[in-house]
């Protein structure tokens, strides 16, 4: 599709060195290859922050750009042109000359549960009183506490891989995990439960890939369109608005659903306390056009039930680091 009388370009591509991120970034690259076989396309790696510091716990180190500042410089820099991001990691306010690009088809956004080979055919409505579950995220951890206050929560970092060897080595009962990056690394045969909205409204933009380039590249954002999704797109605008409306980076408790019926959307959130005592949670409905618009209005809904003061609490013991 590139002219004849122009040579063909190369287009680097930038992602983290982790497993999934790699994964996650030749699958692009092998997207855009099919619409665009004269372009070359290069995966360049980096380390980020988030790759570097393993052995504290996310919500203590504050995570907002933890996994893509470092991508996010090096397409300022010119040295790369787009990055792959999990859509989840990516801020929902981007810096000064970057753009999200497209959003791809996401895979299922739900939680899932892998329990120790011991509970193996249980669920987490049958799991003993005092098991030992695994999650490092605050969303998962005070939803979960909710609903199951006779569990014992204890922190979990490091890749998928590490993650298992914990469980498998009996350091954890069960581990809550993205069903989407088991999948992607071919590991759905781990998983034991997913999650419904009822018991964990998931991640804004779980599932989903965000590619976010330099927001002057017209170019390569006509390019780029060619694997967005555009349902999976109007879902995680109004994930991503309400989310930036409310102030919250990815490590504060609020979850989401979102389902599309027709030319409709319809956006469900919470805000929780970490204890799971105090949780706020509505729905909205209108044209997924105005998507960003019902992210919003949502937020505006969740603050007039208390949201404003949950949220106030978290940062304040998180700053306190409790
Ligand atoms: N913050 C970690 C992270 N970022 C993206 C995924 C994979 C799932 C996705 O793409 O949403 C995960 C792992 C997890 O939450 O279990």
């Amino acid at each position: 599709m590139t002219s004849v009388s122009s040579p063909p370009r190369t287009i680097r591509i930038g992602s983290r060195k982790s497993q999934l991120a790699l994964v996650q970034t030749y699958w692009v690259r092998e997207q855009l290859q099919k619409s665009y076989p004269d372009i070359n396309f290069e995966v360049h790696t980096m380390s980020t922050q988030g790759d570097k510091i393993l052995d504290v716990a996310l919500a203590k180190i504050g995570d907002k750009g933890l996994f893509t500042k470092e991508l996010e410089l090096g397409m300022i820099e010119k040295s790369i042109d787009f990055a792959v991001h999990s859509l989840k990691d990516l801020p929902t306010n981007l810096p000064e000359g970057l753009a999200l690009a497209a959003i791809t088809e996401r895979e299922n956004p739900a939680d899932a549960v892998v329990f120790h080979e011991q509970y193996k055919g249980q669920t987490l409505e049958t799991l003993p009183a005092g098991a030992v579950i695994g999650t490092s995220s605050l969303r998962r951890l005070a939803q979960l506490r909710h609903k199951f206050p006779h569990f014992t929560f204890k922190d979990v970092r490091g890749n998928l891989n590490t993650r298992m060897a914990k469980l498998d080595a009996g350091e954890y009962d069960a581990l809550i995990l993205a069903v989407a990056g088991l999948e992607r690394l071919e590991m759905s045969d781990r998983i034991h439960q997913i999650l419904p909205p009822d018991i964990s409204l998931h991640a804004v933009g779980q599932g989903a890939l965000g590619i976010e380039c330099r927001a002057d590249d017209a170019e390569l954002i006509t390019i780029l369109k060619a694997i967005q999704h555009p349902q999976t797109r109007d879902r995680c605008l109004a994930e991503r608005s309400f989310l930036r409306s409310l102030e919250g980076g990815c490590q504060v408790p609020i979850g989401v659903n979102t389902e599309i019926n027709g030319d409709n959307l319809t956006l469900t959130g919470i805000v929780a306390s970490v204890d799971g005592q105090k949780l706020v949670k509505d729905t909205v409905t209108g044209l997924a056009k105005d998507a960003e618009q019902l992210g919003t209005q949502l937020a505006n809904t969740l603050r007039q039930q208390g949201a404003t003061e949950i949220l106030e609490e978290i940062f304040t013991e998180i700053k306190r680091g409790s």
